[in-house]
């Protein structure tokens, strides 16, 4: 794939993306524009202009019309203004509003059919277009998005991390899963990758948190959502910060370099041989517990007995946790790590059993 950048960075800063949730009136986003643009650090101006609700009922965008505002944004103010597309219409009136990047909503990514209208209106066009993550966590949905798109001929691709959707208590609207971000970056090495704070957050005392976690992952920019007066927001009010806010997030942002000359790194070749050692060593004492396990494998087979042992396995993490603390190691992160071998090892012993 040969990507080129959606937004040409800014030597020594990250990229910007603000405005409101919402488009709401011509007033409310003139103002949000022309306060944002006096912080001389936006590079595009977003807002949305259809919204998709989860129900019916509640403020679904104010349509075709909002796009003249956009216009006028950029017209006023010189910022390029990017909006949410969900359907082959939205395209073509957004390209003949003029409007300068599109972006691909959360619910659009999850479907392979409405991406496939987007990336068909977009064929001979040379927009560039920002791909939110799906709501699930499916890297294969958010991948086969910029690969539609791609093979649409468009050639500047942007990823916006927007988090996930979750079942259950967390402090997040949308949990991060951070691996899924590295993963696509991994993928698309070429794509700027930007994030979506104010969806993952949901709330405003946490956005700047959130934000420095993304570019201490060496993110491209964020993408925040802006409002002049976030409490009366007609979506997402919680979220939402007023421009003078915003502006003093991005001041106490600390930006990092993606990585140092050969020279100043050097000082890590040593503890990097180090940590490849203890690797080493961290495999084959797994390879020597599976060892083991397949011998317990094989003493259940001949008696017939079952493979999970819930004691057993309950004795483990409870133990494992304890010890883990000792050294410095998060519980969240013992019991994934602790999973992860004990499925390993209940496939060994399934192998054995059902031989
Ligand atoms: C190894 C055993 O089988 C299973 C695997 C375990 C493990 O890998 O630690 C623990 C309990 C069992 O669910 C066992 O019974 O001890």
């Amino acid at each position: 794939m040969n990507i080129g950048k959606v937004i040409t960075p800014t030597p020594g800063r990250g990229l910007v993306i603000a405005g409101p949730c919402s488009a709401e009136t011509e007033g409310q986003v003139m103002q949000c524009a022309r306060d944002l643009a006096k912080l001389g650090q936006v590079d595009l101006f977003r807002s949305g202009i259809w919204k998709p609700r989860t129900r019916p009922g509640s403020f679904e965008g104010v349509g075709k019309e909002g796009l003249q505002w956009l216009k006028r944004v950029k017209e006023e103010t010189g910022m390029n203004t990017t909006t949410e597309v969900a359907k082959a219409s939205h395209v073509f009136d957004c390209l003949k509003a003029g409007i300068d990047v599109l972006w691909l909503g959360a619910r659009t990514t999850v479907n392979p059919f409405s991406v496939q209208e987007i990336a068909d209106a977009l064929n001979g066009t040379d927009i560039p277009v920002l791909i939110k993550n799906p709501i699930n966590p499916d890297l294969g949905l958010w991948q086969g998005a910029v690969e539609r798109i791609y093979k649409a001929g468009i050639t500047r691709i942007g990823l916006i991390h927007r988090g996930f959707s979750y079942h259950g208590e967390t402090t997040y609207r949308n949990v991060p899963r951070w691996q899924m971000a590295i993963e696509m970056k991994r993928k698309f090495p070429d794509l700027q990758m930007f994030i979506d704070n104010s969806h993952i957050c949901g709330r405003r005392d946490t956005l700047h948190e959130v934000a420095q976690e993304a570019l201490n992952l060496n993110y491209d920019g964020l993408m925040t959502e802006v409002h002049p007066r976030p409490d009366e927001a007609w979506s997402d009010a919680a979220q939402q910060i007023t421009p003078a806010v915003f502006g003093e997030m991005l001041k106490n942002l600390r930006l990092r370099k993606p990585t140092a000359s050969e020279m100043e790194i050097a000082p890590l070749t040593e503890l990097r041989r180090q940590i490849d050692e203890i690797d080493n060593d961290l495999i084959g004492m797994i390879g020597r517990r599976m060892k083991l396990s397949d011998s317990i494998g094989e003493f259940k087979a001949e008696r017939n007995i079952a493979v999970l042992q819930s004691d057993r396995w309950e004795a483990i993490l409870v133990k494992a946790a304890q010890d883990g603390a000792t050294h410095g190691l998060s519980s969240e992160f013992m019991e994934k790590y602790l999973k992860a071998i004990h499925q390993e090892s209940i496939d060994h012993q399934d192998a054995i059993v059902n031989r």
